[in-house]
């Protein structure tokens, strides 16, 4: 047997056609989204990232606001950008690429939560945790969508989150167990003791350990739906947490690249889309 794909490309095609429909009523009423980004180094990933979200921009009428920064950027230098893209008008969401190498938790604080369409500042994960409306973290809704357009049942669902971050496996197990997706939720991490005991009895794996091959094909039941979310970069080479031979055995499998990733990037223009929404009472 080898695993269906959870295809994040082809979706993310999907949702840029829906979204960039959104995107021209927007214009109409008078509305421009713009993403501000806020980079800081040279990490050759964060670029990477960084100028995908932008040509996903350009491709549905998003306007983008760039603003990469060197290794060298203080806190201080980071957080006057952040003040500045708080009062730009042209700028309805912003993210601060991460990692900085800076205080993170002060960066994400010091944008407006009203901009914040990354989903992590805390008032926003404060509201995740209250269960009121507010944007989401990209990964771990991106995470249910892929799941959610290709049929795969989470509702009943027994799901194991193999990571403990603040990025996605925290806030993934708040989301699945919203009454609206219903899921048992097991979160395990680097620490759990016989992590093969708890991935074995889940209908669904999302794997975001960031530790290469971390679920074997022996620890997945047959027939479960595996998301692989962790990214390392093995000689250069960007991969998973998930191994080769899972495909053996899964229903379903996320291949990274192509899978959860480009999700993300998918909610993040989402997120803003929903904001300039917002602004205009739609
Ligand atoms: N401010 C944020 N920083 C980071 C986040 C985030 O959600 N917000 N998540 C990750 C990186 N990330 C988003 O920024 C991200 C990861 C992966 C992809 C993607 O499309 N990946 C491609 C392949 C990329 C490659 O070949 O290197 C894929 O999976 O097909 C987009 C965005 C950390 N930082």
């Amino acid at each position: 047997m080898t695993a269906q794909t959870l295809d994040g490309a082809a979706t993310l095609r999907t949702i840029k056609a829906e979204l960039a429909q959104r995107v021209a009523a927007l214009k109409e009423q008078g509305v421009v989204p713009g993403l501000g980004t806020v980079l800081v180094g040279d990490d050759p990933g964060s670029h990477w990232y960084v100028g995908a979200k932008h040509k996903d921009c350009a491709e549905i009428g998003i306007t983008s606001i760039r603003r990469d920064l060197p290794a060298t950027a203080t806190q201080a230098e980071v957080e006057a950008v952040i003040d500045e893209l708080n009062a730009d008008e042209a700028c309805t969401g912003f993210i601060v690429q991460q990692p900085t190498g800076l205080d993170e938790f002060a960066l994400l604080s010091r944008v407006d939560p009203d901009k914040d369409v990354d989903g992590l500042h805390p008032t926003n994960l404060g509201k995740l945790v209250l269960g009121e409306a507010g944007p989401l973290p990209c990964t771990p809704v991106g995470s249910i969508e892929l799941l959610r357009r290709h049929g795969v049942e989470i509702a009943g669902a027994e799901v194991v989150v193999v990571g403990r971050g603040i990025t996605v496996g925290r806030p993934l197990g708040l989301l699945l167990t919203r009454r609206s997706e219903n899921a048992t939720v097991t979160l395990c991490h680097t620490g759990t003791v016989d992590l093969g005991a708890h991935v074995r009895n889940a209908d669904i794996v999302v794997a975001a350990a960031g530790v290469p091959g971390i679920i074997t094909a022996d620890m997945v039941k047959p027939g479960a739906a595996v998301l692989d979310v962790g990214v390392s970069r093995v000689d250069g080479k960007v991969t998973g947490d998930v191994a080769p031979d899972v495909w053996d055995v899964a229903g379903w499998v996320s291949p990274n690249p192509k899978g959860v990733g480009p999700m993300t990037r998918a909610m993040l223009l989402s997120n803003i889309v929903e904001i300039a929404e917002r602004s205009v009472g739609a």
